[in-house]
This record gives C-alpha cells, structure tokens and sequence, in this order.
C-alpha cells in the first residue's frame, strides 16, 4: 500500500492565458488530496472518494469499456470523476510497465471539488505518485509533474497548460510560460480565500474563452493584456511589492470577466473583499464559480466575506513550500 498527498494552488495571476503560452504564477496552499494505492490480484480499479459528494461513493469496474460498472452514486458524478483517477491510473501502469496492474484506490481531499483551487490536479499528482511507488517505481518531481500534465490536457479536451500541474507537484509558488516551468521565490503572502459553495467546469470555461478568442480580436488583445499583467506582477513580486501586486490582481480579474468566466457570486465575493479593504481580489482558477483570493494581512476581508451572502466559506490560505509529499 503506497499514500501521497499533493497541495491545491490559488493563482497570483494568469488563468486561462496561460493555456495559450502567456505566462502565470499559481501558489500552492496548504489544502490537500491524499490518495491511497493497493494493488489487487485482478486487473480491476476500485476507487472510493470520501469527499466527491456528502456521502462520497465507491466504484468498481474494469476500464473506461466496462458497460456496467458497480455504483451507489448517479453515473455522471462517477463519469466526471474518473475521467481524471482512470487516466492518472494509466499513466502510472505506463511509468511502471505494467498495463494490466489492477488497483484498490481512496481518494481524501479537503480541496473543494471545480472550485478553482486546483483539486484535479491535485488528485492526479497525489495518485500517479501513490500508484507507481505501489508498483515499486520513484519517479523524478519533473517525470511526475510532466505526464500529470498529460491528464489534465487529455480531460481537458486537449486544452491545459502546465500550471496547475507543475504547482501541485513542486509547491511554492511557480512559474509557468509553455513548456517553461520553474519555481520562484515569493514572500508569505496574505491570501484569504471565499468559496461560494459552487463549482465550475473547468474544460468548459477554457473552451468558451477559445470561442471567444476565434471570434474577436479584442478577445486575443484580452488575452494578451493578461500576460501583460503577469509581467508586470513578476517585478512587484520580486520587489515585495504587497500593493502593487494587489492592484494586479484586481486588473488581472477584470480582464478574467471580461472574457466570460467570473459570475455574479465571484464578483459579489470580490467586491466584498475590495470594500473591506483588501490590497487586492480576484476569482482563482478556471471560475464559473468556486473561489475568489483576496490579499489581506488584517481581519477585515475575512469578517465582511463572512456577512457576503454569496460566500459560503472563508479561510486563510498559507503557502505550501512540499509538494508532493509520500506519507506512507
Ligand atoms: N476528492 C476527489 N475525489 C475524486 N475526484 C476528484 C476529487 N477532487 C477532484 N476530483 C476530480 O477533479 C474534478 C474537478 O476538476 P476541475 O479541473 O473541474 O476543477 P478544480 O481542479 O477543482 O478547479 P481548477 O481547475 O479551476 O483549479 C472533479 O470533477 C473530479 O473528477
Ligand atoms: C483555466 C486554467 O488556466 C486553470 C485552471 O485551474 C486551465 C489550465 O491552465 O489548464
Ligand atoms: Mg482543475
């Protein structure tokens, strides 16, 4: 039996833009996807998730062919849930050689689920490490960051970028251009972090704004500006420029809307925070609902989130400096 765990992420800047090669600074956090590995004797995959739902489910079926596999929840929360534990399951049979490895899984997470704190990735990097240590293999941080990548871009239709991925393996803060991938020093910054209690897609939100960005040309611009902002935010980060950086994000977040992918319970938690007195706040990740992060180093935005009727839950977000980490 092998158990690893990986950190979500909130993003600095550079969501969405740097699916098409701007650059963009997600900071992993201390919240985490914990994944436990045990090989069976057969080829099957058993996977139980505590936390995908108030009950959680269990499912036991053969491979993404299997017609009739084992359920006690409804087929599309299984379905959206397996594209990611099946291909990260893959990967690892192909990292081991081993394509027939059958595989008893558990899945913990107290990384709200579509929220824009990278819970996918997460769950991928945690699995593929769980999965090819129970198969006796030790893959480099880079080899695992990389083919977790190769999930993400497979669920997401061929859309993803390196980010989420390379964050929840490396931990800290990052930086990611393409195929450019490092890790970056960063001060403690102050995040609050306000969860509305809903979820996005993330596959879907990309491809509207690829919609958007075949049609108009000002979309493009958009898309451009963000990497403008990420430029600009590398010098304030570099400078420990706590103020600057906070009015980038509020840019950074205004450009995300203007692309389609806020909603009215991010913006409501983001004008929440702003009035409060943030430096900054912005909606993290894919959107269409989830999680906005705010910098604060008082109480303040935590305690006007708290009375914002959109936000379900607020907390404070540290910055995790592990990674991946093997527990067992
Ligand atoms: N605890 C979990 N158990 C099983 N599957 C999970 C779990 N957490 C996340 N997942 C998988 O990840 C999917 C959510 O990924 P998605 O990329 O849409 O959102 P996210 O990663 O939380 O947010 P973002 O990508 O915007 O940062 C779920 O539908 C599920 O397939
Ligand atoms: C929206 C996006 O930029 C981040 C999702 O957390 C998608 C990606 O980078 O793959
Ligand atoms: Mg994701």
């Amino acid at each position: 039996m092998a158990t690893a765990s990986a950190p979500g992420k909130v993003y600095l800047f550079g969501e969405h833009a740097v699916v098409y090669g701007e650059p963009a600074v997600p900071c992993a956090i201390e919240r985490r996807a914990t994944v436990t590995v045990e090989e069976r004797a057969d080829d099957k995959l058993r996977v139980e998730a505590e936390d995908l739902s108030l009950d959680g489910f269990t499912v036991e079926y053969s491979g993404p062919t299997d017609a009739n596999p084992a359920v006690d929840v409804s087929e599309s929360l299984v379905n959206a849930a397996m594209g990611y534990v099946d291909t990260a399951v893959e990967e690892a049979r192909d990292a081991a050689d081993r394509p027939d490895a059958g595989f008893d899984v558990i899945i913990e997470s107290d990384i709200p689920l579509g929220a824009g704190l990278g819970s996918s990735a997460a769950v991928v990097v945690a699995g593929i490490e769980a999965a090819t240590r129970e198969l006796g293999v030790e893959l480099s941080r880079s080899e695992l960051a990389e083919r977790a990548y190769r999930v993400e871009h497979e669920v997401q239709d061929g859309q993803a970028s390196r980010a989420d991925t390379y964050c929840s393996t490396m931990g800290g803060a990052v930086r990611v251009e393409g195929d450019q991938c490092e890790t970056i020093d960063a001060p403690d910054l102050p995040f609050v972090v306000g969860y509305d209690g809903g979820a996005g897609d993330t596959g879907e939100l990309v491809a509207g704004v690829r919609a958007l960005k075949g049609t108009y040309d000002f979309a493009d611009d958009t898309v451009r500006a963000i990497g403008d902002v990420v430029r600009q935010g590398e010098d304030a980060l570099e400078a420990g420029d706590v103020e600057e950086l906070g009015r980038l994000m509020d840019f950074n977040h205004g450009l995300l809307s203007a692309l389609g992918v806020s909603a009215r319970s991010l913006d409501a938690m983001v004008w929440g925070a702003r009035e409060a007195g943030a430096v900054g706040a912005k909606l993290t990740g894919a959107g269409g609902g989830g999680c906005i992060v705010a910098l604060d180093e008082t109480d303040a935005t935590e305690t006007a989130l708290k009375y914002t009727p959109d936000c379900e839950q607020v907390f404070r977000a540290r910055l995790d400096s592990d990674g991946v980490r093997l527990e067992r």
